[in-house]
């Protein structure tokens, strides 16, 4: 989805600040700005100087270092309109404390974090902060992302409408109930892992057949970036999509039949299941 397409996009000067901006903050931020959003209304933090230059340099963001500033997070935090909480589960809890006093009542905390649950969030902050857990995935990166959510108790509808409209401009988005995330985590959060396995398994395939590594990774990487965008168009048909390549007694249909023999989908619902299952664990290694 494109900002041109999205009527809910609001102000693009809201003041945003995305706490942890490695792979997955660093996504939608870059997602973010790609859809029309102004740099200089955008800051971000990391924890470490060697990657603070080069993103400063490619997005024109402000950008703390923590081991340069110890207040950066609250610097980043303060007047901002939304905040972005992009550090691994375990830190999160720790970044809110850390950041409560220097938010304002009506500042929205959106963590991206896997398996901390909205009650945990809150907990570490002041009473009635508004707070969004979500799951995105990096491929906001390009406009092509896939996001559920889902609001706390002191989300108003115009919150939860712009922080929407916030993913909206690079990806597809859902609201959901928070007890669907970590499924959505096993579907969407970690997909784009998924289709990078395959891609790499693809290859080596070739190789096993007498491709030079090279080449035989320039089509795979190309067949499913092809794919890939085929199935962005409304409605795309996965099913009859994979019919329309494979031909009867072709060479297509003897590949899907191994798939079929060996199990394939149902190890993919296995992989599934366990990344479902770990944040479940990781939440109840927060709680305790
Ligand atoms: N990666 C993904 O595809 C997805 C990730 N998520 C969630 O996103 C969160 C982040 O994961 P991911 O982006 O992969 O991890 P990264 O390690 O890439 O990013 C975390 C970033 O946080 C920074 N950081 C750590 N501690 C602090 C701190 N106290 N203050 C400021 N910055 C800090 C680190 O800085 P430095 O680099 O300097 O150490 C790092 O850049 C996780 O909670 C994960 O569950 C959700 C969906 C998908
Ligand atoms: O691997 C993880 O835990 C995170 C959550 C979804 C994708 N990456």
């Amino acid at each position: 989805m494109t900002s041109a397409s999205n009527p809910l996009m609001l102000s693009a000067d809201r003041q945003l600040a995305f706490l942890g901006a490695g792979s997955m903050n660093g996504a939608i931020l870059r997602g973010i700005l790609a859809a029309g959003h102004a740099p200089g209304a955008v800051t971000a933090t990391l924890r470490t100087n060697a990657k603070a230059a080069a993103l400063r340099d490619e997005t024109g963001i402000t950008v703390f270092v923590g081991e340069q500033e110890p207040d950066a997070n609250r610097r980043a935090a303060a007047g901002a309109d939304v905040v972005f909480l992009g550090v691994k589960p375990i830190g999160v809890q720790a970044l809110c404390r850390e950041i409560a006093g220097s938010l304002r009542p009506d500042t929205v905390v959106v963590s991206v974090a896997a398996a901390v649950t909205i009650e945990a969030i809150s907990a570490c902050l002041n009473p009635g902060q508004p707070v969004i857990r979500t799951m995105p995935n990096t491929p906001l990166m390009v406009g092509m992302g896939a996001v559920g959510l889902s609001a706390g108790d002191h989300v108003t509808d115009a919150a939860l409408a712009e922080v929407v409209a916030l993913f909206a401009g690079s990806g597809l988005v859902h609201v959901v109930p928070e007890a669907q995330l970590d499924a959505v985590s096993a579907v969407s959060g970690s997909g784009p892992a998924y289709v990078f396995y395959l891609v790499d398994a693809m290859a080596a395939a070739g190789v096993e057949l007498g491709l030079a590594p090279e080449l035989s990774m320039d089509l795979a990487r190309a067949t499913v970036a092809g794919a890939g965008k085929m199935l962005a168009a409304p409605g795309a048909d996965p099913v009859a999509m994979r019919r329309s390549v494979t031909s009867p007694n072709g060479t297509t249909e003897r590949a899907i039949a191994e798939f079929e023999a060996g199990g394939i989908p149902g190890i993919i619902a296995r992989g599934a299941r366990a990344a479902a299952d770990r944040a479940a664990q990781i939440s109840t290694e927060l709680a305790g």
